[in-house]
């Protein structure tokens, strides 16, 4: 996202517009398997889309044994997403591709600012007891307050499951717009952990809270839940994102997030963002993959338009 991106305000708890809401899960299902057994677009249209998809990724290095130094190789990697012959082959030399985000801990956002000072790319940071939100609201706003004290433009929050599962809209709004007003200028992502809300109708509706407590994007996933994002999950959050937006005329984005791995999976999901929101929801601003192994797949297909082959995918380290 850019300082010029319009912010979500967000409005009162309204639970009319969500609570009557039915999910026809089948139906959702179907939909999702559509898109993945379309024929994928080919050629110099699919390397179009490849390289849309990595300026879409929010380049991500989420482990218990993450160092400055892996932050710093990580952020040398955002930079310069494609290797120069690549980027030469594809005739992109004028406006190299470069990431949307690189996403970070908190205590590896001061590593990862320092890395990527004068890029422009911004530095999201998890934060709020990521991933699973349950140490006390306190230090989770405390984490924000540190995240964004370090220069982290971007927030990506989690969730209370339980206020989702025990249907309490008030706990949920209340917590995620305090949130929010720690982010302060930074966007919010909320993260609603999917996975972990058991019915699509849950997801709706804690997408439709989040949307109405400020938040700037929904996000699917952590990575760390037993099921991350998934088609149909992305497909409900569309639906929000529109219903939202025609009750309160406010645009919010979407990040997928969590087993993104292959070229094939951007494409899909990049499909999902054209037939459900539209053209504005193809650029970074509005829309995002969180991946720590993506960008490897999508180089190595887009190696093999440059040159005619496939090269292992260890030959594209990304730390
Ligand atoms: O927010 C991003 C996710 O944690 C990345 O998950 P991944 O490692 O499965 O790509």
């Amino acid at each position: 996202m850019t300082a010029t991106d319009l912010r979500n305000p967000g409005i009162a708890l309204d639970a009319s517009l969500f609570e009557h809401a039915r999910v026809n899960t089948p139906a959702a299902q179907r939909r999702a398997e559509s898109l993945k057994a379309r024929r994928s677009v080919k050629k110099q249209w699919q390397a179009a889309w490849l390289v849309k998809a990595i300026t879409c990724i929010d380049l991500t290095t989420l482990a218990g044994d993450d160092t400055p130094q892996r932050v710093a190789r990580l952020c040398a990697k955002a930079r310069s997403p494609l290797r120069q012959d690549l980027v030469a082959g594809l005739g992109l030399e004028a406006a190299p591709p470069r990431v949307g985000a690189v996403c970070v801990y908190p205590s590896m956002v001061p590593a990862a600012v320092r890395a990527l000072e004068g890029s422009g790319i911004p530095v999201a940071s998890v934060a709020a007891g990521f991933p699973s939100g349950l140490t006390p609201l306190r230090e989770r706003l405390a984490e924000i307050d540190y995240a964004v004290q370090e220069g982290a433009g971007e927030i990506d929050i989690v969730i209370t499951r339980a206020h989702v599962l025990s249907q309490n809209w008030q706990a949920l709004y209340e917590e995620i717009q305090a949130m929010r007003a720690r982010c302060g200028a930074a966007h919010m992502k909320a993260i609603l952990a999917t996975g972990d809300l058991k019915t699509l109708r849950n997801v709706y509706q804690a997408s439709m809270v989040a949307m109405m407590a400020g938040a700037d994007v929904i996000k699917t996933s952590t990575g760390k839940e037993e099921v991350n994002a998934t088609l149909p999950v992305g497909l409900v959050m569309c639906r929000a994102i529109r219903d939202y937006r025609s009750a309160t005329g406010h645009d919010i984005g979407f990040k997928p997030a969590g087993g993104i791995r292959t070229a094939k999976d951007a494409l899909n999901w990049l499909a999902l963002m054209n037939e459900e929101l539209g053209r504005a929801w193809l650029e970074p601003g509005m829309f995002r993959i969180g991946a720590s192994a993506l960008l490897g797949d999508i180089e190595r297909q887009l190696e093999h338009f440059v040159t005619g082959r496939y090269s292992a995918l260890h030959h594209h380290a990304m730390a």
